[in-house]
């Protein structure tokens, strides 16, 4: 059904608000009921750090360095955190470990707001905003770090929606015609494979491995129009994919300009790597201290330090830099404060160069890489693209992919609608067990958020997890996609049942991996573990039930303990955790097989938390929570689904795309701890998994008395 583009815009203006909100709300929550060791245990906070150094980053921005703090680290590695680069954090002097509640705008008004550019094992780096900058980093005192709200990513969104808002009739482009469905796609011929341009022998491949469903899909997304979608089930080459289409499309038109963007950084960065060697004029936008240092070389920062219209740039910065050496030098505020003026002077006269340079850079690249908020930057304003690439679409919120589909006569997007939409924390999200994060929340404050902060102009069903690739699907129906059917990650057996359930039977598992065990790794040793692809260990019966940490709180106060949970609600599942780590230790000391081989996925961060100890017995073992682990694989994969209940209450395992994403993480082996008689009351598709892994796996009926007895011997030996 065709949609009225403001109509549309102020939609989403309406739900990003919400998100915002939620999000705001959240942060709020948890440090206000929290000590900040709570909250670095949570993922949303870094504690006892020191001001290393700072240094003047590209903008003119200046970014601090902090590490951890002497007295607190003797390795001075950064303990276990859930920072990483391109957060929102607050930098701020710590308070103290008192049961003082803390507000977050109290904080705020004590530290300076950034954005985190580095991630390393010694320490991070802080991109800060300018007023605040001489409030914290002077002076020798300990600080922390919190996750805040992503207000940056979501005024390049917003601004991108209100644009649209206002635009009018006469100012739509064909292009924006189509994927609003005001008009439809011009017609692709169904198979390209005599067309005159990029039928067979007319296209000298570059890459000659490719497959038929992704040639296919090349000459698609090469002779439509307006808008192709690729869509890649797991393990098919999509990025392998979008690659040569990058380079078909400037073989096919050397005049073309192209921009890429992803929702991540990580995942423009892949690209990068993967389309440097071919030796093509490009550029990627973006923090250098974000990127990877293996694309460096093609940053626009390096570039304007190494290339000749840099040179105008360099002694701005020698200046600023000195300057911002001299403040820590300073103890005096007069001083520091002149330093400030000074700096600030330079800063403006340093953005001004930079731009000049900047445009130079751009003009002449042919391909553009950013993430689709950093498109919404200044480099490029009024810059037009023949094509906008899109990859991980069905990861990106559909305002997102507007920052860069504005500029655009032609997309591609590339993704999997079956896997996990981008997590919404609003209350508007349209599945109710879906987010990770709302996983955390207890159901009171879920209906707090949504009474304070949800407009009331949101149309009923609308929902910011509706992506543009579902949208576009659902508008133009499948003639606009093309997908990649042979997989290069799992063994046949691991991709059956989501090769029948959610993509219509067509994967095909390439000769290469389709009978790949664990016992045919270097040093593996063969026993059951290492032999079988698929393994079921169910817990019927009752024997191996659920808790809430919340429960066992409630039980240990009444034994006297006392300890506010971080979990709240989350569930956990005491046996099914031992018998997580007794497969590990099946694995890893019977099989031979390396730890950073194997990782242990599930929906309940709970779960995770009360399996994080498995990370000191067995180093480079990977703990994540499924949605986290999206987009990875691991050569051994053990999902432990948690729910055990006499009501056939699923929660999250309802979600298909959540299901699809952690049983496709892995390579040789698939190992399955669940219990299949509530498991298969949660949905049909659940059912017909369950009865899938009874017929189809290695089963196992685990006894709870003898693998009591058996971890007590281990803990003992
Ligand atoms: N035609 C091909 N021949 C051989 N190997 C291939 C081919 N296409 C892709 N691969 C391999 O498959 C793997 C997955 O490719 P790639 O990383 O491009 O996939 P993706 O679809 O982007 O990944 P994901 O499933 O995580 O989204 C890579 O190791 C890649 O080298």
């Amino acid at each position: 059904m065709a949609i009225d583009i403001p109509t549309f815009a102020s939609t989403q203006i309406s739900l990003l608000a919400a998100e915002l909100q939620a999000e705001v709300d959240e942060t709020s929550m948890l440090v206000s009921l929290h000590s900040p060791t709570a909250l670095q245990r949570a993922g949303v906070a870094l504690t006892n750090l020191a001001v290393l150094s700072q240094r003047t980053g590209l903008g003119g921005k200046t970014v601090v360095e902090v590490g951890p703090d002497g007295a607190f680290s003797c390795s001075g590695d950064l303990p276990e955190h859930g920072i990483r680069s391109g957060d929102i954090v607050l930098l701020a002097e710590q308070p103290a470990a008192s049961g003082k509640k803390r507000e977050v705008k109290e904080l705020e008004r004590k530290g300076v707001k950034g954005v985190v550019t580095r991630v390393g094992r010694q320490g991070l780096g802080v991109a800060v905003e300018e007023d605040g900058e001489g409030e914290v980093v002077g002076g020798d005192r300990r600080v922390w770090i919190v996750k805040l709200a992503d207000e940056v990513t979501w005024k390049r969104m917003n601004g991108t929606m209100e644009k649209m808002a206002k635009m009018a009739e006469g100012e739509y482009s064909y292009f924006m015609r189509v994927l609003f469905g005001l008009t439809t796609p011009s017609p692709v011929p169904e198979d390209l494979s005599k067309d005159e341009e990029v039928g067979e022998g007319k296209i000298k491949w570059f890459d000659t491995s490719l497959n038929e469903s992704q040639k296919d899909a090349i000459r698609f997304a090469l002779k439509s129009q307006e808008i192709a979608l690729i869509h890649g089930p797991p393990g098919t080459g999509k990025t392998h994919t979008l690659i040569e289409l990058i380079l078909q499309l400037l073989a096919l038109n050397p005049k073309s300009r192209i921009l890429v963007c992803g929702p991540s950084n990580i995942s423009v960065d892949n690209i990068v790597e993967r389309l440097s060697p071919h030796k093509i004029p490009l550029i990627r936008l973006g923090h250098p201290a974000r990127l990877l240092p293996s694309v460096l070389n093609h940053s626009l920062d390096v570039l304007t330090r190494t290339s000749e219209a840099g040179a105008i740039v360099k002694d701005v910065r020698a200046e600023m830099d000195a300057k911002q050496a001299s403040i820590r030098k300073t103890r005096s505020g007069k001083e520091r404060k002149a330093i400030y003026a000074d700096l600030k002077e330079l800063r403006k006269e340093y953005r001004q160069r930079e731009k000049k340079c900047v445009s130079d850079l751009v003009a002449k690249s042919k391909v553009v890489l950013a993430t689709l908020h950093g498109s919404g930057g200044y480099q490029l304003r009024d810059e037009k693209f023949d094509v906008v690439i899109i990859d991980e679409a069905s990861q990106a919120l559909e305002a997102q992919c507007w920052v860069a589909l504005l500029s655009a006569k032609k997309a591609i997007c590339a993704g999997d609608h079956l896997q996990l939409p981008p997590t919404i924390k609003s209350l508007n999200s349209s599945s109710k067990t879906s987010s990770t994060s709302g996983e955390k929340k207890t159901a009171k404050t879920k209906k707090d958020t949504a009474a304070s902060s949800t407009p009331p102009t949101i149309p009923k069903g609308a929902t910011l997890e509706t992506t543009l690739f579902d949208r576009l699907l659902s508008l133009h129906g499948p003639k606009i996609k093309r997908m990649l059917t042979t997989q290069y990650r799992m063994h046949e057996s691991i991709m059956r049942f989501p090769s029948d359930e959610l993509y219509e039977g067509k994967l095909i598992a390439a000769e290469g991996v389709k009978a790949r065990l664990l016992n045919q790794l270097p040093d593996v040793r063969d026993v059951d573990e290492t032999r079988e692809p698929l393994v079921f260990i169910d817990t019927q019966g009752g024997d191996f039930p659920e808790k809430t940490e919340d429960e066992e709180e409630e039980e240990k106060k009444k034994k006297g303990v006392t300890k506010r949970s971080l979990y709240g609600d989350s569930k956990r599942n005491e046996g099914e955790a031992m018998l997580v780590r007794e497969h590990v230790r099946c694995l890893v000391e019977d099989g031979g097989v390396r730890a950073e081989d194997v990782a242990v996925v599930s929906p309940y961060n709970a779960q995770l938390a009360l399996l994080a100890p498995l990370k000191e017995q067995y180093p480079g073992i990977e703990l994540g929570s499924v949605d986290g682990f999206q987009g990875r694989e691991k050569e051994a994969v053990i999902v432990t689904l948690v729910r055990s209940n006499s009501d056939g209450e699923v929660g999250f395992l309802a979600e298909k795309r959540r299901l699809n994403v952690a049983m496709t993480r892995p390579k040789r082996s698939l190992t399955v701890i669940g219990d299949s008689e509530t498991v298969k009351k949660g949905s049909k598709f659940l059912k017909k998994w369950m009865e899938f892994l009874e017929e189809n796996a290695d089963l196992r009926y685990p006894d709870l008395a003898s693998l009591t007895a058996a971890a007590a011997a281990a803990a003992k030996a």
